[in-house]
């Protein structure tokens, strides 16, 4: 019996105009009309989340912030708290994605307190963690990837593990066309998992945890029928309903 459903979640990034995100989800709930068993979200931009949410009412198709901020409210500008993406009808957030931490400076610690924050709101948040070509190269994928995950997650129990996803991005993976090899994502993905096991116990069997790197329909069903990988946070690809569909319905038929 599975432990846990996959979980596909399509990053738009700073990509798709209201109008062009809500045509897209529009086709998106009819292609997926009748596919249970799988959980799905799109993270649009901020700004695109609450109309999106509203093309989407009555879908299973879910809705996640690409950010959160810690704090309710406040003097942070640019940032979005948890309990706005939830009025907003987000059910999910990325958080510590690498853009996040390469180009605007964030931290294992801020990726922990995002991720406290969403689980307090009742947000389930998405933990992104990978390692970068130079860190592969030099044999660190393990270290570092399990340094992220111990410190994204301190202080977690059971509880909120059952509540939390993460996402395996191999930071050369992403947008490159360069898919790791379904055994490299395994790998890595099984240290994932024997860390959550350390932390806590047999829930850890419980997490989804997803793989992200230019996953396209050609390659998802390869990569999402290895044991430990539990479905996919797609980005290019989750830009056309069409490909995004067709990553969700490979993530149903995986066993
Ligand atoms: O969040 C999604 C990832 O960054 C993967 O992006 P990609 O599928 O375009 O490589």
């Amino acid at each position: 019996m599975a432990l846990r459903n996959k979980f596909v979640a399509g990053n738009w990034k700073m990509h798709l105009s209201v109008a062009e995100g809500v045509a897209l989800v529009t086709e998106l709930r009819a292609l997926l009309d009748g596919v249970a068993g799988v959980r799905v979200a799109v993270a649009p931009a901020f700004t695109a989340i609450h109309p999106v949410a509203d093309a989407l009412r009555g879908s299973l198709v879910e809705i996640g912030g690409q950010n959160v901020h810690w704090e309710k409210q406040g003097a942070f500008t640019g940032e979005v708290s948890p309990e706005m993406l939830v009025e907003a009808g987000a059910t999910c957030a990325i958080v510590g994605h690498s853009e996040r931490r390469q180009l605007f400076g964030e931290t294992d610690e801020g990726v922990r307190k995002r991720a406290r924050a969403a689980l307090d709101a009742g947000l389930t948040p998405i933990v992104c963690v990978g390692e970068t070509l130079a860190e592969r190269d030099a044999g660190r994928t393990l270290e570092v990837v399990g340094a992220q995950v111990r410190a994204g997650l301190e202080g977690f129990d059971a509880n909120d593990l059952a509540k939390l996803a993460i996402a395996y991005e191999p930071v050369w993976a992403i947008g490159t066309g360069r898919t790791a090899t379904s055994a490299q994502a395994q790998e890595v993905h099984a240290a994932i998992r024997a860390i959550l096991r350390e932390l806590v116990g047999d829930a850890a069997d419980c997490v989804p945890i997803q793989y992200g790197g230019s996953v396209k329909p050609e390659n998802a069903a390869e990569l999402m029928a290895q044991p430990d990988v539990d479905g996919a946070l797609v980005g290019g690809a989750s830009l056309s309903a069409a490909s995004f569909a067709a990553i969700v319905r490979a993530a149903r038929d995986a066993v």
